[in-house]
Order: C-alpha cells, then sequence, then structure tokens
C-alpha cells in the first residue's frame, strides 16, 4: 500500500451551520466516489471564519459536526482529517482539527497551536487569540498508509513545528487552512512548497473556497506539493474537489536522493519538544 488518493474539499463556507455540513457531506460521499481515501476540510468549515461566529457555533466533542465525520468516515471507509471548528472545551473556545479513522473512530485531535493575530496596516487586523485558546501538542495520526502530520493555518508559518512533524515521522503533512486575499498571494504558494522541500513530504493544504459575501476573504487554491515540490494538483479560489496520488516510494526516493534529513548537524543544533 504504497499509493493512496486524497481529496481536499474546498468548500464554500456560509453562516448557515446546517448548510455547511450538508455542504461538506455532499464533497465527502463525492470525493469517496472517485476512490479518495484520505479526505481533508477546510480550517472552521461549519462557520465563518470570525470571533463572533466562532464563539457562538462551538461545538463540545463529541457534538453534531464530529458525528457526522465520525459515521461518515465509518458509512464509506474513508479517513476524514476533518478540518477545523470551533471546539468548546469547558469555558473555552478551541480551533480544533479532528481525524477519524475508516471505522470512525477517533484517531487525532489537534487544537491549533499558533493564533492569527495580526494587523496589516490598511488591510487586514485579526485577533483570533481574544476567543481561542492555545493548543499544547503536536500532531501525527498513524494511517494504514502512514503517519500523517497535522497543523492548522498559521501553524503552517513555523518551521521548527513542520520540522518537528516530519522528525517524528510523518510522510505526509496536512494543514487544513484559510490565508486570506491580502496574505494569500504574498506566501501561500511558497509556503506550501518551502514546507514540502524542506521536510521532504507531501504537502497537503486545504483551503474554503473564497465567500465575498463573508467578513474573512478567503484565498482559496487548495494545493497539494510532492516532496521535490512540484504541485500534484491545485486549484483557484472556487468550490472544487482537488484530488492527488500520495506515493510513499517517492518519498523515500527523494530522501535517498537528497538526504537532508540525515545531513542535519544534531552535534551543532538540534530542535527538542519540551
Ligand atoms: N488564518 C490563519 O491562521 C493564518 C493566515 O491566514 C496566514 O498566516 O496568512
Amino acid at each position: 500500500m504504497n499509493k493512496f488518493k486524497v481529496a481536499i474539499c474546498q468548500m464554500l463556507v456560509t453562516d448557515n451551520k446546517e448548510e455547511n455540513l450538508s455542504k461538506a457531506e455532499e464533497m465527502i460521499r463525492e470525493a469517496k466516489r472517485e476512490a479518495a481515501e484520505v479526505i481533508i476540510l477546510p480550517e472552521i468549515f461549519n462557520c465563518p471564519y470570525n470571533n463572533e461566529y466562532m464563539v457562538e457555533m462551538a461545538e463540545d466533542y463529541p457534538g453534531k459536526t464530529t458525528d457526522m465525520l465520525s459515521s461518515l468516515a465509518r458509512e464509506l471507509q474513508v479517513y476524514i482529517i476533518g478540518g477545523s471548528i470551533p471546539e468548546k472545551a469547558g469555558d473555552k473556545v478551541y480551533n480544533t482539527s479532528f481525524t477519524f479513522n475508516k471505522n470512525g473512530e477517533l484517531i487525532g485531535t489537534h487544537r491549533k497551536m499558533h493564533l492569527f493575530d495580526i494587523d496589516i496596516e490598511g488591510k487586514i487586523t485579526f485577533k483570533e487569540s481574544d476567543i481561542v485558546g492555545y493548543g499544547e501538542e503536536v500532531t501525527v495520526v498513524e494511517t494504514e498508509y502512514c503517519k500523517i502530520g497535522v497543523a492548522i493555518c498559521y501553524d503552517m508559518r513555523f518551521p521548527e513545528l513542520m520540522r518537528l512533524l516530519a522528525l517524528k515521522g510523518a510522510e505526509v503533512i496536512v494543514v487544513p487552512a484559510a490565508f486570506n486575499t491580502t496574505t494569500g498571494p504574498a506566501h501561500w504558494h511558497e509556503t506550501i512548497k518551502v514546507r514540502a522541500v524542506d521536510n521532504q513530504v507531501y504537502f497537503v493544504a486545504a483551503s474554503p473556497a473564497r465567500n465575498m459575501a463573508s467578513t474573512y476573504h478567503a484565498y482559496g487554491y487548495s494545493t497539494i506539493i510532492n516532496p521535490w515540490g512540484d504541485v500534484v494538483a491545485s486549484t483557484k479560489e472556487t468550490e472544487a474537489i482537488v484530488y492527488g496520488e500520495i506515493d510513499l516510494d517517492y518519498v523515500k526516493k527523494v530522501r535517498q536522493e537528497l538526504p537532508l534529513l540525515k545531513h542535519r548537524r544534531t552535534d551543532l543544533y538540534t530542535l527538542e519538544e519540551l
């Protein structure tokens, strides 16, 4: 089982949770019909990426959204990396990604570790930490194919975390994300490519489609990059499913031919999880 097919559901997210859940289900079913085995949703897919909505629509785990993902994973016999949702835990809200295996069992929970607090003059101000709590754990999920590192959006801007995922054995890194129309054109493609090349992984970056009726204008352009830095598949800003094949022999080949991970001077510097 050295190859498997992934699908990114680049869905249009609205302020209607029922509509978002139906859209996610419809796209997951379509991806299964196209033989995808690992299906990925974008960051904050069940409500708008906006602090007020995230507080209002946050759900406990287990809850309506995660129950739906779990039962779809079981029924369709696929892995689902459920983008992220606002998760309510006690009096806190987290931006959390839940991953389910083919039996519908929860095999990974990633709470966004780096929160999107930015202020770009004349363009965009966002202060996620006003309402979202910080995740504390590095997340690598075990699948029947390989280990998959999971992080959320702004997390991917931190090369130390991405490297840690590779050092923990990830051959694929999946990042549900929602860059925007300021940061997307500036950094999206370059960041994805360099993280794939540095860590010699398949890098799967899943965005929502752009919704100009929303307060946050997601960039779109969900993309899969291989360990050599080539684009396996990509799309533009509108709703679409992006499919790509992950070839684990190719990961091994690139890592053998250009042994970056082996050539690290760990006698001179190290990276450790505290
Ligand atoms: N939405 C994010 O967390 C990050 C983002 O949009 C960016 O880094 O740009």
